[in-house]
């Protein structure tokens, strides 16, 4: 149990930012030797039959010792162990989802994922489709996705996130998880540290196009990070608690992803960098980087971007605004076919709608100059790229491109180009105005 999600399972919350907001989720327990107890739930739930999803690391790290557990119970379990693509590696994508479909048995009422982000998005979307609850159960705290509701997959070379389910119960062992890689830790937290620019990008989005924002989901996200950040010592170390705060910060963000069912929240321009360079990378036929890894490096980029906003005077930005000139869109769309392969034109439709949208309007400039003093004010509330860089360094994650092995030109072309990952307004999309 854990007292700081348990407050909001099962709830529907009537918010001030005018949506209902329902939490499914039934049980989370975060706790050493949480895998003993799925089997009491799946009893307790009267489902009779599951199927364990897994790759060959996590069978081996947890999935073993889980079907164990269930056959013990009288559980039927069928498994579902996903293979590596041509590259050696389990991705969320169309062979993945077909494989689970296939190894899926008609008569199997729930979906267990053990694994990380990606398996528990190939398994949050087969268990939509399929009408399927699924359960949770993380073996490293990598990512923010467990209790989320959206699947980023990969669908014909390009990121993008399909909504899904949320998982009915979530089982973190907490000794599973401190045995997790140390680089999958470090990614948990940079996933986390994502969350102060993305923060600051839905503000932005608020502040210049009236986005719709809700402070309670904010609020949760932003009390996840500085949980994780209060614990950084515990965190280096792997302690119990450590292993608690992380798991319990990442869910809480996915919590935040869930009630209002995207990831604004918690995925802006630093996202959007490291979907840009896992997908450079695909198409280059190169080995993927862990996402927390990448998306901690991006966000020490665009805090200094943020950091760069602060000493922009009101007047200054007033000039920049009025003599910028933003690339054509014709230069735009050819980069998009460029950088974007098959998906392109779907990219292009939905960055620049018939209608002309705003994202590089007259209108939205002068917004920007009579609103400079909120951009300043958000701008501020994000942490130095320093301190950023130095939480990363407590936990060993790395902080620059270079140590990932993301080189120059691709830094450079994400930094153009990146933002037309997602339609969202972000500090990428405000310096392009500048
Ligand atoms: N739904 C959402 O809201 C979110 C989804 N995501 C998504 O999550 C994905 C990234 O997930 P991430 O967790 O970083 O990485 P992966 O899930 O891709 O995991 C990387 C590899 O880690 C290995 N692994 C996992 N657990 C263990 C363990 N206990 N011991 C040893 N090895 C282990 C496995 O190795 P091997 O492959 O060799 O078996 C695994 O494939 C991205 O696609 C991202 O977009 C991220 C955030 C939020
Ligand atoms: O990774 C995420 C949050 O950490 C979600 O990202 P998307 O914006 O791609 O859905």
């Amino acid at each position: 149990m854990s007292e700081v999600l348990d407050t909001w399972l099962g709830r529907t919350i009537d918010c001030a930012c005018g949506q209902k907001h329902e939490v499914p989720i039934r049980r989370i327990v975060i706790e050493r030797d949480a895998l003993g107890q799925v089997a009491g739930y799946v009893k307790e739930a009267g489902y009779r039959e599951v199927t364990l999803v897994a790759d060959e690391k996590t069978y081996q790290a947890a999935g073993v010792k889980l079907r164990g557990l269930l056959e013990d119970a009288q559980v039927k379990v069928s498994i579902s162990v996903i293979r590596e693509n041509a590259m050696g590696e389990v991705a969320a994508d169309e062979e993945a989802i077909v494989q689970l479909l296939l190894d899926t048995p008609l008569s199997s009422e729930v979906l267990i994922a053990v694994g990380a982000g990606t398996l528990h998005d190939i398994v949050r979307f087969v268990g939509h489709r399929t009408k399927r609850p699924f359960f949770s159960v993380p073996t490293a705290p990598s990512v923010d996705g467990f209790a989320s509701v959206g699947a980023p997959l990969i669908v014909r070379g390009f990121k993008t996130t399909i909504p899904a389910s949320s998982p009915e119960a979530i089982f973190a062992d907490l000794a599973l998880l401190a045995e997790a890689p140390q680089a999958m830790i470090a990614a948990g937290l940079g996933d986390m540290l994502g969350k102060h620019t993305s923060l600051a990008d839905w503000s932005l989005g608020r502040v210049l196009l009236d986005e719709h924002y809700c402070e309670l989901s904010a609020q949760l996200t932003l009390e996840a990070v500085e949980l994780c950040t209060a614990h950084l010592d515990e965190i280096a170390q792997r302690t119990d608690l450590g292993m608690l705060k992380l798991m319990e910060g990442l869910l809480l963000s996915g919590l935040s992803m869930l009630l209002v069912g995207h990831s604004r929240p918690a995925s802006g321009a630093e996202h959007h960098l490291s979907h840009y360079w896992e997908m450079v990378l695909l198409q280059q036929r190169r080995r993927a980087l862990l996402h927390g890894a990448k998306v901690g490096v991006a966000t020490v980029m665009m805090a200094q971007r943020y950091a760069s906003l602060r000493d922009i005077t009101a007047a200054e930005a007033a000039t920049r605004l009025a003599q910028s000139q933003a690339p054509s869109r014709e230069a735009d769309a050819e980069r998009i076919r460029g950088a974007y392969g098959a998906m392109a034109e779907q990219v292009i439709a939905e960055n620049f709608p018939a209608d002309g949208g705003v994202v590089d309007s007259e209108a939205l400039k002068a917004r920007i100059a009579s609103r400079w003093g909120d951009v300043q004010a958000i701008a501020r509330a994000v942490p130095a790229p320093e301190q950023l860089a130095a939480w990363l360094g407590d936990v060993q994650g790395p902080v620059a491109p270079e140590q990932l092995g993301v080189e120059p030109e691709l830094v450079e072309a994400s930094l153009r180009d990146a933002l037309f990952v997602r339609n969202r307004f972000t500090v990428l999309r405000l310096l392009r105005l500048l």
